[in-house]
């Protein structure tokens, strides 16, 4: 598989700086500096327990920082009032792990309720075509008078994508997309998250411990370790290297 190179642009629509944050006597963050490009997909790699849904948590202004710099959209997330906060939250698109659909709605319900909870002025024809046209970019607009348990692991992450994607968010935040998945379907997630950036420009962060994905959608990589991002680059930037923190990501992913 080829891998995705760094883009030219250089505007940051995510900035983060000496972030620091710590629960009691576990210091999560340890100066955590970081960017976001725009129209970058970039990778968030660690371990378990390192942090990376905290450092997201922080980002979307769910938890505050100890100490340190964390811009989005060009807005310090920690200083804005409370009504800034959540019109920042809309442009910062979050797919949970877990795809986070109503059971009890169907597929164009489910679409259909972010968008009138929060562009209250749209007609009925206006929120038709957009939940169609956002079926139709995951390729599942036949699935449109389904329930979510009818549907596939996979098609309801789908699902998932579109109803986090149908508020047009400039920055999307995807917490381990494929976890759960068999191969087939981790690669067409892989494919969309690919197309949803090419197709809706957006910028994002991607968490995974899936290796084949960081590849195939990275256009960087950075790996949390020890409370910062030590290892930021390419994909190969990241790996080639013994350090034994960093090693057994790749082995147990890729079998030598
Ligand atoms: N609100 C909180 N209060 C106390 N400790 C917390 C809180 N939130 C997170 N932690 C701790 O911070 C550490 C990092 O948690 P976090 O959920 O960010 O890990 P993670 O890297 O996302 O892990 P995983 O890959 O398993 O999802 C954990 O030890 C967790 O227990």
């Amino acid at each position: 598989m080829k891998e995705k190179k760094p883009l030219s642009e250089q505007e940051k629509v995510i900035e983060i700086n000496g972030l620091y944050k710590s629960f009691g006597n576990y210091h999560v963050l340890r100066g955590v500096d970081l960017e976001l490009y725009k129209r970058e997909n970039l990778v968030v790699l660690g371990k378990s327990g390192t942090g990376k849904s905290v450092l997201i948590k922080i980002v979307v202004g769910l938890l505050a920082p100890d100490h340190g710099d964390v811009r989005v959209l060009n807005q310090h997330v920690d200083q804005i009032t409370y009504k800034e906060l959540l019109a920042l939250r809309l442009k910062v698109g979050f797919s949970f792990q877990n795809s986070a659909l109503y059971d009890s709605m169907t597929v164009r319900e489910n679409l259909v309720f972010p968008l009138i909870r929060n562009q209250k002025k749209l007609t009925k024809g206006e929120i038709t075509s957009a939940v169609e046209e956002m079926l139709d970019a995951v390729g599942l607009l036949h699935t449109i008078n389904q329930m979510p348990s009818e549907l596939s692991g996979g098609q309801r992450k789908r699902i998932g994508i579109a109803r986090t994607l149908i508020l047009r968010p400039e920055i999307m935040l995807y917490d381990e997309p494929t976890a759960g998945l068999d191969p087939i379907t981790c690669l067409e997630i892989n494919s969309l998250i690919n197309e949803v950036q090419e197709r809706f420009h957006t910028s994002s962060i991607i968490i995974t411990h899936d290796l084949t994905c960081a590849k195939a959608v990275g256009n960087r990589v950075a790996m949390l370790l020890d409370g910062k991002f030590e290892r930021q680059g390419t994909f190969e930037d990241v790996f080639n290297t013994n350090d034994e923190r960093v090693k057994p990501f790749y082995d147990y992913n890729f079998i030598q």
